[in-house]
């Protein structure tokens, strides 16, 4: 299939290299099946008597699992199918198209990921291709006007979602209603649109490596394939597929926003053997010149800004293949 991204060609060295070790990547860690993520109804936020109940029981979520579902999100099934129908056209392009799209679409460079250049061994390869968009690229997609449409309807209602949440989070951690509305500006976000393809060495391989997001939230669609896992109390733990429910974590930033109260977990997914899978991800993010500092005292991190955080990070990522994330500004 000439959509196909050429991983067993590019990284051939490195596959020989590496298949003839006879491990599983996902047998040194436990995995967990009894627990189970929480699924918040967001309908009650529009009911009186259940209003502060919900907000209680998003705000639990986010300290005790850094994750959990959302039903009843604002998001319409036809805008998600809508995105997805053009997220496959996307990625089912040619090869050679996608690897030019950032000049034919007028984007930014790096749009088009696959892949890890950088890899030196498979648990660095990710079986993974993705494009990157950021909110002030999509305006200009002027000759693709599906595409765009699209990305505008899905990023306008889920940053919506996004700054409901992240005001109703703010409230446990001493934040002003309006203070992310104020000090970091929307058009910062990002839209990542994932893609999976079938992987024949599923065993040795991650679709996406463990990793936590440097947003302050991050908001997610999954297709019903599945891979999706967290790691809870040392155990992978599956965020199992609802074709209903948007699944929204907590990233770094707010993590250190809210000193600790908030959780960013580790998360990755499972390479499949058979099947693609996709995923549709909002970042909620600031400008790269906002200053995150928690309102809670004492702060347990130094301020800092998104730039500084994600030079350090990627000064760390080149060094030791690690992006080392928060504990990096430690007090
Ligand atoms: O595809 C998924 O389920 C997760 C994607 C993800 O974690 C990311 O894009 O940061
Ligand atoms: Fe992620």
């Amino acid at each position: 299939m000439d959509y196909e991204p050429p991983f067993l060609n590019t990284y051939k060295t490195l596959l020989e290299k590496s298949l003839e070790e006879d491990t599983n990547l996902y047998s040194m860690v436990e995995r967990s099946d009894d627990e189970q993520l929480p699924l918040i109804d967001l309908e009650r936020l529009n009911n009186e008597e259940e209003r502060d109940e919900c907000m209680k029981e998003i705000s639990e979520a986010a300290s005790e699992w850094g994750f959990f579902q959302v039903i009843n999100h604002g998001i319409s099934n036809e805008i998600m199918e809508m995105m997805i129908s053009e997220q496959k056209k996307l990625f089912h392009e040619p090869f050679v198209n996608k690897l030019s799209a950032e000049t034919v679409f007028n984007l930014s460079p790096n749009t088009y990921r696959w892949g890890n250049p950088c890899a030196t061994n498979l648990t660095q390869l990710p079986w993974l291709e993705a494009f990157h968009f950021s909110l002030t690229d999509i305006p200009n997609m002027e000759h693709h006007i599906t595409l765009r449409s699209r990305l505008e309807a899905f990023a306008t209602r889920i940053a919506t979602l996004a700054e409901n949440l992240v005001e109703i989070l703010g409230i446990k951690v001493n934040m002003n209603s309006n203070h992310f509305q104020e000090n970091y500006l929307p058009q910062s976000s990002f839209v990542r649109l994932n893609r999976y393809p079938p992987c024949p060495i599923s065993s040795k391989v991650y679709g996406l490596l463990p990793h936590s997001d440097t947003s302050f939230i991050t908001i997610l669609y999954q297709d019903q394939i599945g891979g999706l896992q967290l790691l809870k109390d040392g155990k992978w733990v599956d965020v199992k597929p609802n074709p209903s429910a948007l699944v929204v974590n907590i990233g770094d930033l707010f993590q250190a926003l809210s000193n600790n109260v908030y959780k960013s977990i580790k998360h990755r997914v499972v390479a499949a053997e058979e099947e693609e899978r996709f995923s549709t991800a909002f970042f909620y993010c600031p400008f790269n010149d906002a200053v995150i500092q928690s309102e809670n005292k004492p702060a347990l991190y130094k301020k800092f800004t998104l730039r500084e955080y994600r030079q350090q990070t990627q000064q760390d990522v080149n060094q030791t293949g690690d992006k080392v994330g928060l504990s990096r500004f430690v007090l």
